[in-house]
């Protein structure tokens, strides 16, 4: 695992420089008539100029060539994600519970980098009105090689589920395993190098950035804490490379355009707009010391607001290893319809409410006022358990995508991956009717 330096914190104003260029952050002004080292100055907008202070997310960049020194986006759209689509029309509206299958990483004689090995399963609204999201499956074998990558369209939050990704930013170098998370934001330049079959899921939101949630009554400290996000020290190279690719996407669309400079040649950064890592093994778990179910919002890592006020466009919410102690409880999650969408991944180990089928880097979807829960064989054992304290889902960590929006699925969602298990209705239908006159 390489040693990389990080900045610990969330939401707070960074700043680095590499070690050898210490002059190369302005003291006391952004924008010096002549940058140290001959550098240029570069300001990254992650918010409206004018955003409330509290919002208002930027960041200063120092680097050997500005951004702009790239030759024309190619007027074709660059086609080597195939199924990447922000098109919710592509099939019929689906009500059904649905799981899938893990999505099938590419052999090695059909090399796929995190690029091309990105489809899209499901989502919602425009990027063109900021309003919506997207959930994506990358697979991947290949690093991406004189190749960045950014979107204009939103924020992705990545979830590796099998091989780690080593990340190169224009911030400095991430390097993210399964069971820790990174989001990468809009607009910030990014390449994947991988180590063999490479697997996990995106939640692209197109609103608003990624915050942690409030804590209310928990008070000041709880569930992900501040100083356990992680973010990139500045790294950079000179590298002059004919046809570096920079692939940009662009209102659902990917855009080539080359240019003869690696990205990655930022000196020194300040600011606040910021990739960042999390470990989802520190989440500090709350939940119930004497009765009932909570509702999994108590799990939430990290949310996405919509204007609604307390509803989230999405939240990223984990279901991590725990202690289960509630008396006279059906400790599984509740059956329940909801007036949200929730996606579920898995990223190792075995779901509590289905302990068969799904399977990791498989996925679930239970639509809005879709009715789920507990499998027959998990509501069998739950109602007749002892209730000792009992440690829930060592060795699992499974997650959900919830969203207040209503989600569509893609052809290749729906179809092309050929990975939906239609025996899934299966696993309820051995509950049984229990009632009886007498108690
Ligand atoms: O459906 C699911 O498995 C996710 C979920 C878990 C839980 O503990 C309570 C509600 C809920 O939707
Ligand atoms: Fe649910």
């Amino acid at each position: 695992m390489p040693e990389y330096k990080y900045l610990s914190g969330f939401d707070s104003e960074f700043a680095s420089t590499h070690p050898d260029y210490p002059n190369a952050l302005p003291e006391g002004q952004n924008s010096p008539q002549k940058c140290a080292y001959g550098l240029y100055a570069e300001q990254l907008s992650g918010s409206a100029f004018t955003a409330p202070r509290s919002e208002n997310k930027r960041t200063w960049l120092y680097r050997i060539l500005p951004s702009v020194r790239h030759k024309p986006f190619e007027p074709d759209a660059y086609c080597g994600a195939t199924f990447l689509s922000s098109n919710w029309d592509e099939v019929l509206p689906n009500p059904a519970q649905l799981r899938w299958n893990p999505f099938e990483i590419p052999d090695e004689t059909w090399k796929t980098d995190f690029v091309d090995g990105l489809s899209t399963v499901c989502g919602a609204g425009d990027a063109r009105v900021r309003h919506g999201l997207a959930i994506h499956i990358y697979v991947c074998n290949t690093s991406m090689e004189n190749r960045s990558f950014y979107n204009s369209d939103g924020d992705f939050l990545i979830v590796p589920q099998q091989g780690a990704l080593d990340i190169t930013t224009e911030f400095g170098k991430l390097y993210v395993e399964p069971n820790e998370i990174c989001v990468i934001q809009k607009g910030m330049r990014f390449s994947v190098n991988v180590n063999g079959p490479t697997r996990g899921y995106i939640l692209e939101v197109y609103d608003d950035h990624f915050r942690l949630p409030d804590l209310g009554p928990i008070g000041a400290n709880g569930l992900a804490n501040p100083r356990d996000f992680l973010t990139p020290t500045a790294w950079f190279e000179d590298r002059d490379v004919t046809d570096y690719q920079i692939i940009a996407k662009f209102q659902g669309v990917l855009f080539k355009a080359l240019q003869n400079h690696s990205p990655y040649d930022v000196v020194a950064w300040h600011g606040n707009y910021v990739p960042y890592k999390y470990n989802l093994a520190k989440f500090m778990v709350i939940n119930s010391v004497s009765f009932d179910h909570c509702d999994p919002s108590i799990f939430t890592v990290l949310t996405c607001p919509s204007m609604r006020y307390g509803t989230a466009i999405a939240d990223f919410v984990i279901f991590p290893p725990r202690w289960s102690v509630q008396e006279n409880t059906f400790r599984p999650p509740y059956y329940h319809r909801n007036c949200m969408s929730e996606f579920m991944g898995l990223i190792f180990g075995k779901y509590e409410a289905k302990e068969g089928g799904f399977a990791p880097g498989g996925a679930t979807l239970h639509s809005i006022m879709t009715p789920h829960g507990p499998d027959s064989e998990c509501f069998e054992k739950a109602s007749s358990a002892k209730l000792e304290p009992q440690r829930i889902a060592d060795g699992t960590q499974a997650f959900m995508f919830e969203s207040s929006l209503s989600l569509s699925l893609t052809k290749w969602g729906q179809h092309i991956c050929n990975k939906i298990d239609h025996k899934y209705f299966e696993c309820w239908q051995k509950l049984k009717n229990n009632f009886r006159i007498e108690n």
